[in-house]
């Protein structure tokens, strides 16, 4: 699963993992995990080079997962490299949002704080705006799948993808 802060790949890559009856893991977990600490209190102390370090780091390990559906961060398609090694290990699923959509779900969400430290010194809305006008062309070249998801709930996202993956991939 990849896209951008709040498009639902925690919660829908969750949702999928159990109807595949597959492992489900979350990268940001497995580095809050790794780090003893949550994202912005490691961001807060070490900085982003250190987070992205750890990140593409665990993208390398993560090239041998299998039967998995893998929540990977918002920014992890931004290690290119890794990136094309582990696209070629499975099915990549985008999900999409509008700006407002992603600003609102983040302003929702109890768990922003610790997930989702500012990366840029800009306002929210700018921030969104710029970052995902970088990333949305390597969303784009790094996925198989886009789905929108502003109308849809986290159930019917899952359906979604199960009917193009099938139920016993
Ligand atoms: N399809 C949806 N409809 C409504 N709310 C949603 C939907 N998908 C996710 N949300 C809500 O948006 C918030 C962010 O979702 P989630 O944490 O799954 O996003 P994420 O893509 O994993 O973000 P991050 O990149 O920061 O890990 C949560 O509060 C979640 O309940
Ligand atoms: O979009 C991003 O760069 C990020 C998204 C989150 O999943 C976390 O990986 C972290 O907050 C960075
Ligand atoms: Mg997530």
């Amino acid at each position: 699963m990849t896209g951008f802060r709040g498009t639902g790949k925690t919660t829908v890559g969750r949702i999928l993992a159990a109807r595949l009856q597959w492992n489900f893991l979350d990268m940001d977990e497995l580095l809050t995990q790794r780090f003893g600490a949550s994202i912005s209190e490691v961001v807060a102390r070490h900085g982003w080079h250190c987070f992205r370090q750890s990140e593409s780091k665990l993208l390398r390990e993560l090239q041998t997962i299998r039967h998995t559906v893998l929540a990977t961060g918002g920014g992890a398609i931004e290690h290119q490299q890794e990136w094309l090694q582990l696209r070629q290990h499975g099915f990549v699923v985008w999900l999409d949002a509008a700006m407002q959509t992603i600003e609102q779900r983040l302003q929702d969400d109890p768990h922003s704080m610790q997930l989702r430290p500012s990366l840029t010194d800009q306002t929210v809305a700018d921030e969104i705006r710029t970052v995902l006008e970088r990333r949305t062309p390597l969303y784009r070249t790094g996925s198989d799948l886009r789905l929108l998801t502003d109308n849809s709930t986290p159930e019917q996202l899952a359906d979604q993808i199960l009917q193009v993956v099938g139920t016993d991939s």
